[in-house]
C-alpha cells in the first residue's frame, strides 16, 4: 500500500472516530467490532474494552427479539434499515448531556443499521449509525404538549374546569347522532342554581365564584365516567347520560340534589348553603336537533323553578 493510501485511510479513519454521529459495528452473533469516539463518550467504554463483547450484554435495555428482527433483515435482504426516535425513542440509553437545559433525561436517537459485505459480496457486518436528535425530539414534543394544553383550555371553562358551553354542545351533538344512529337511548339534564343572585348580593361575587366551583367538584364527583357535564351558562349546567333513560336520570338528578341540598359551603367564616332545580329530557324520535333536546330541558328546568325550586322535573 503507498504512503498516499496509508495517508488516506488514517485521515477516514479519524473522521470516523471524531464524527459526532455513534458508530458501532458487530458480526453476525452480534459481537462489537470496533465503534467510534461518540460511542466511547457516551457509554464510557473504550472500544478496546468492548471488543468481541456481545452487543446485549454491553446494552441490556436494548430489545432482543426486535433487534434480531431487524438485524436479520438487514443481512438476509442486504437493505439498510431506520429507526426513529418516534418508534422506539433510543437504542442505547445514553444519559443527555445538559440534564440541566434539556427535559429529556436519555438521548432520543435515530438509527440506521447498514450491512456490510466481505470481499465475496456476504453479508458479514452491520454498521449501527446512531444519530443523536434529543433536541429536535424534545422540541417537538414540547409543541406537541403545548398544543394539547392549548387545545385543553379551549374547551374548558376557566372558573368550573368543566367543559365550557362551545365544547358541551358538540359533545351533545356527537351523542344525538351516536343515539340515532345505533338506536340508543341518552338522557339530557339542565340544572340551575336557586336564588343565586342573593349569594352573590351578600357574601360578593368572590364568594360566588367558591360557590360554583364547590357545585362543579360536587358534580363531577358524583357523575359516572361516562356522563359529560358542562357548564351551560353562568349558574346553569348540562350532564349529557348515554345510555340512560327519564327514571334513571331523574333519579340520578334526585341524587345531586338531595347532595347539594344538605352540604354547607364553608367560605371563609361563612358557611353557605344553595339549591338547584334540575330539568330531565330523554332524547326522542321527533328531536331533529340539539336545540330541540336542550329546549325541552329547559321547559323542564322551568317547571322545577315554577314549581318551588329545589326539585327534579322530567319530561
Ligand atoms: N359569582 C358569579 N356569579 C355569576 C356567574 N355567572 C352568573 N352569575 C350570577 O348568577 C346570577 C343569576 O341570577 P338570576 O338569573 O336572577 O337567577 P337566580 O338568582 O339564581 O334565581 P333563580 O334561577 O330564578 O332561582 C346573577 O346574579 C349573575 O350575576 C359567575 O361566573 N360567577
Amino acid at each position: 500500500m503507498s504512503d498516499q493510501s496509508l495517508r488516506d485511510i488514517h485521515w477516514m479513519l479519524e473522521i470516523l472516530q471524531t464524527i459526532d454521529v455513534g458508530l458501532v459495528v458487530i458480526n453476525i452473533e452480534y459481537e462489537i467490532q470496533n465503534w467510534n469516539g461518540f460511542m466511547e463518550n457516551h457509554s464510557g467504554h473504550r472500544a478496546q474494552k468492548v471488543q468481541n463483547r456481545n452487543l446485549f450484554d454491553v446494552f441490556p435495555e436494548l430489545p432482543h427479539t426486535w433487534f434480531c428482527q431487524k438485524v436479520d433483515t438487514v443481512r438476509e435482504l442486504n437493505i439498510r434499515a431506520f429507526t426513529t426516535w418516534e418508534q422506539r425513542p433510543y437504542l442505547f440509553r445514553f444519559r443527555t448531556y445538559h440534564p440541566i437545559t434539556s427535559t429529556a433525561e436519555y438521548m432520543y436517537q435515530n438509527s440506521m443499521l447498514y450491512p456490510l459485505e466481505n470481499t465475496s459480496g456476504e453479508v458479514e457486518y452491520i454498521a449501527i449509525v446512531i444519530f443523536d436528535v434529543t433536541d429536535v425530539a424534545t422540541n417537538k414534543l414540547a409543541l406537541q404538549q403545548a398544543n394539547s394544553e392549548l387545545a385543553r383550555i379551549s374547551r374548558t371553562d376557566a372558573l368550573t374546569q368543566l367543559y365550557n358551553r362551545g365544547y358541551w354542545e358538540e359533545c351533545l351533538y356527537r351523542e344525538l347522532l351516536r343515539c340515532r344512529r345505533h338506536q340508543h337511548t341518552a338522557s339530557l339534564i339542565l340544572l340551575d342554581v336557586d336564588h343565586f343572585k342573593p349569594v352573590n348580593d351578600t357574601h360578593g361575587h368572590t364568594a360566588g365564584d367558591a360557590v360554583l366551583r364547590h357545585l362543579s367538584r360536587t358534580i363531577r364527583q358524583n357523575v359516572r365516567e361516562t356522563d359529560i357535564p358542562g357548564r351551560y351558562g353562568g349558574e346553569e349546567f348540562g350532564i349529557i347520560l348515554p345510555e340512560t333513560d327519564s327514571p334513571k336520570a331523574f333519579a340520578f338528578a334526585e341524587r345531586l340534589r338531595g347532595l347539594i341540598e344538605e352540604e354547607a359551603i364553608q367560605i371563609g367564616d361563612n358557611s353557605v348553603s344553595i339549591t338547584v332545580s334540575f330539568g330531565v329530557a330523554e332524547l326522542e324520535q321527533n328531536m331533529q336537533t340539539i336545540e330541540d333536546w336542550i329546549t325541552r330541558a329547559d321547559e323542564a328546568l322551568y317547571q322545577s323553578k315554577q314549581s318551588g325550586r329545589n326539585q327534579v322535573t322530567a319530561t
